[in-house]
C-alpha cells in the first residue's frame, strides 16, 4: 500500500472539536492523509463561545517542531491560529528554515483571528495580528483569509471589483510566490465565490450560497483540504478546485452538535459533480453556457487516434466505432481532402469520427465531431461548433480544467495523460490510474470519458476497469506488428470489461 501524504497542521486545540486541530485531523483522515499537529494554544470553547485561550510556551512550540523534524518531512504544512506575537515570530523562523531546506513543501496559511470570525470570539492578541503578514508572507505559498480577515490584515477593501483588489495586493505586497485565496463565504451575494489572486491573474471558484446552519470550522477545513491536495502533488488550480468541492460537500453534510452552529460533515474525496465550483476566468470563451450534441456512449470503447485516411480505414475495417483523425503537419497536402474522406469513412462504417484541431473545416464538411485541446479552446468559436450540431471532445489534465469545461457541456471529456508517452511532449507528469479513477467516478453518468496517453495492451485491462467509456491509443496500434490483430483483440477486451461492469451493477 502506498504511504499517505504527511501534513503538518500548526494551530490551536478546540475543545468542541468543531474547528481547530481537531477539525484538521478529521479532514486529513477523510482525505487519506496523515496529519501531525503542532499545538499553538489550548482553547476552551463550545459551539457558542470561546471561553479562554492559553498559548503554549515558545519552548514547547519549538520542541514540537524539533521532534517532528527529527523524524519525518511533511509534504505540506497548514498554519492557522498563532495566538500571540512570540509564537508568530517563532513560527516564521521555523517556516524560513523549512523553506530553505525544502522549498518544494507547500505552506498554506489560514490567518485565523476569531472563531467564526465574530469579534466577540477573539482568538488572537491584536499585536500578533499586526505583525502577521510582515513575518509570515515571505515563507507562505497560499494565504486563505476570509473577507473580514483580509480587510483587517491588509486594510484593502474586499468590496470592490476583483481586478482592483488584485492591483492593490500586488502594489502593496509585490509579485512573489504567494497566492491569495480570498474566501467569499461572508459576502452578501447569492453565490459564494472564492477569488484566487496570483500576481496579476485572478480566477474565481464559485458555488451557489448554501443556506446551512452548521458551518463551524469552514476555514480550517478548507485550508487543510487544500494542504492535503497539495500534499498529493496536485497543481494549485486543481487543489483549489478540489478544496472548494470538498468544502461544499462538507457544508451540505454538517451536523447539529451543541446549541450553536455545529461542525461540518466529512464528505470524502470530491467525486460529486454537483459540488464542483463554476470557474470564473478572464477567458470568456470558456465560461460560455452551451450544450453540445450527445454521443452514442454504447459504441465508444477502443478509440484509435490516427494521422491518415490510410490508418483510419484500417482500424474502421476491424470494427472500431470511434476514431480520430489527428494530422499535426499543418502543411499536409490535401488536408481538405483527408478531412472530407475521414467524414465519409465515418459514415460508411457507422463510426463516430472526430477531427482534431481543424474545427472550421470540420463544420464546413459536416463532421460528426471535433476534438480540441486546451489551447484550441481559447481560439475556436465554440458557439459555431455547437450550432452546427457537431460533437465536441475536449482534452483535460485535472480537476480545474474539467470544472471549467463543464460550463460549455462538451460531448466527451478526455483525461490524460495517464502513463508516460513518446507520442507527444507533455508539460506535466502522467496522472496514473488512481487519478483516472477519481475523474471517472466524478463524471460517470454525466459525461462520457476517454482515457489517453501511454496506454498499451498490457495496461489496457487496468484502464478499462476504471469504468472509463473509451480508451484512446496511438502507438500501441500504429506501431504494433499486426495492427489489425491488436485492434480486434482490444475491441474484444473492451467488450468483456463492459460485460463485467454491467454484471457488477445488476
Ligand atoms: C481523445 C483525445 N484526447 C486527447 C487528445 C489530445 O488533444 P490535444 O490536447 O489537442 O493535443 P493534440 O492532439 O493537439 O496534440 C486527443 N488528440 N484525443
Ligand atoms: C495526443 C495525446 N494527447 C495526450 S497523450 C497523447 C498521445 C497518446 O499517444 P500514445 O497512445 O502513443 O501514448
Amino acid at each position: 500500500m502506498s504511504k499517505p501524504p504527511v501534513i503538518w497542521c500548526v494551530g490551536g486545540s478546540d475543545s468542541s472539536a468543531h474547528a481547530g486541530l481537531q477539525a484538521d485531523l478529521r479532514t486529513g483522515q477523510d482525505l487519506g492523509c496523515h496529519v501531525q499537529s503542532i499545538v499553538t494554544c489550548v482553547t476552551a470553547q463550545n459551539s457558542k463561545i470561546v471561553d479562554s485561550v492559553e498559548p503554549v510556551s515558545v519552548a514547547m512550540f519549538d520542541a514540537q517542531w524539533h521532534t517532528l523534524l527529527d523524524d519525518v518531512w511533511p509534504q505540506a504544512i497548514k498554519v492557522s491560529l498563532l495566538p500571540n506575537y512570540e509564537l508568530v515570530v517563532a513560527c516564521s523562523k521555523w517556516l524560513a528554515n523549512i523553506k530553505q531546506q525544502r522549498p518544494e513543501i507547500s505552506i498554506v496559511f489560514d490567518p485565523v483571528m476569531a472563531a467564526s470570525s465574530e469579534a466577540g470570539n477573539r482568538l488572537q492578541q491584536s499585536e500578533a495580528a499586526t505583525e502577521l503578514l510582515t513575518l509570515m508572507l515571505p515563507y507562505v505559498d497560499y494565504l486563505t483569509p476570509n473577507l473580514l480577515e483580509f480587510e483587517a490584515l491588509t486594510q484593502i477593501s474586499a468590496h470592490q471589483p476583483v481586478n482592483q483588489i488584485a492591483f492593490q495586493i500586488t502594489e502593496k505586497y509585490g509579485v512573489n510566490q504567494v497566492s491569495w485565496l480570498l474566501k467569499g463565504g461572508h459576502h452578501e451575494a447569492a453565490t459564494a465565490t472564492d477569488w484566487w489572486f496570483k500576481g496579476e491573474s485572478v480566477c474565481g471558484f464559485s458555488t451557489d450560497k448554501l443556506s446551512v446552519h452548521n458551518t463551524r470550522g469552514t476555514g480550517c477545513t478548507l485550508s487543510t483540504a487544500l494542504a492535503c491536495f497539495l500534499g498529493y502533488d496536485y497543481f494549485a488550480d486543481d487543489a483549489i478546485t478540489m478544496a472548494k468541492a470538498y468544502i461544499t460537500g462538507a457544508l451540505k453534510t454538517g451536523v447539529q452538535i451543541g446549541q450553536g452552529a455545529g461542525p461540518l460533515g466529512r464528505p470524502g474525496w470530491p467525486e460529486k459533480i454537483e459540488n464542483l465550483p463554476n470557474i470564473v476566468t478572464a477567458e470568456s470563451n470558456l465560461g460560455q453556457s452551451l450544450a453540445f450534441a450527445e454521443m452514442n456512449v454504447d459504441s465508444m470503447g477502443l478509440y484509435p487516434v490516427v494521422d491518415s485516411i490510410y490508418w483510419l480505414e484500417r482500424v474502421l475495417k476491424q470494427g472500431v466505432r470511434i476514431a480520430q483523425l489527428r494530422i499535426k503537419d499543418a502543411d499536409s497536402a490535401q488536408l481538405d481532402e483527408q478531412i472530407q474522406q475521414a467524414i465519409l469513412l465515418g459514415k460508411t462504417y457507422q463510426a463516430q469520427v472526430f477531427i482534431n484541431d481543424y474545427w472550421e473545416k470540420a463544420i464546413e464538411y459536416g463532421a460528426y465531431g471535433v476534438h480540441l485541446g486546451q489551447e484550441d479552446l481559447l481560439v475556436a468559436d465554440l458557439a459555431r461548433i455547437q450550432q452546427a450540431g457537431l460533437r465536441l471532445g475536449v482534452s483535460t489534465h485535472g480537476y480545474f480544467e474539467i470544472a471549467r469545461a463543464l460550463a460549455f457541456k462538451p460531448s466527451y471529456i478526455a483525461l490524460g495523460h495517464i502513463y508516460p508517452t513518446q507520442t507527444k511532449q507533455m508539460p506535466s507528469q502522467p496522472q496514473g490510474l488512481k487519478r483516472l479513477q477519481h475523474y471517472v467516478n466524478l463524471l460517470k453518468g454525466h459525461y462520457p470519458t476517454v482515457a489517453i496517453g501511454g496506454i498499451n495492451c498490457e495496461r489496457f485491462a487496468a484502464v478499462t476497469a476504471t469504468g472509463v467509456n473509451s480508451v484512446a491509443m496511438v502507438t500501441a496500434i500504429t506501431l504494433a506488428e499486426s495492427p489489425e490483430q491488436v485492434t480486434r483483440f482490444l475491441i474484444e477486451q473492451f467488450a468483456q470489461s463492459k460485460e463485467v461492469e454491467n454484471a457488477n451493477i445488476s
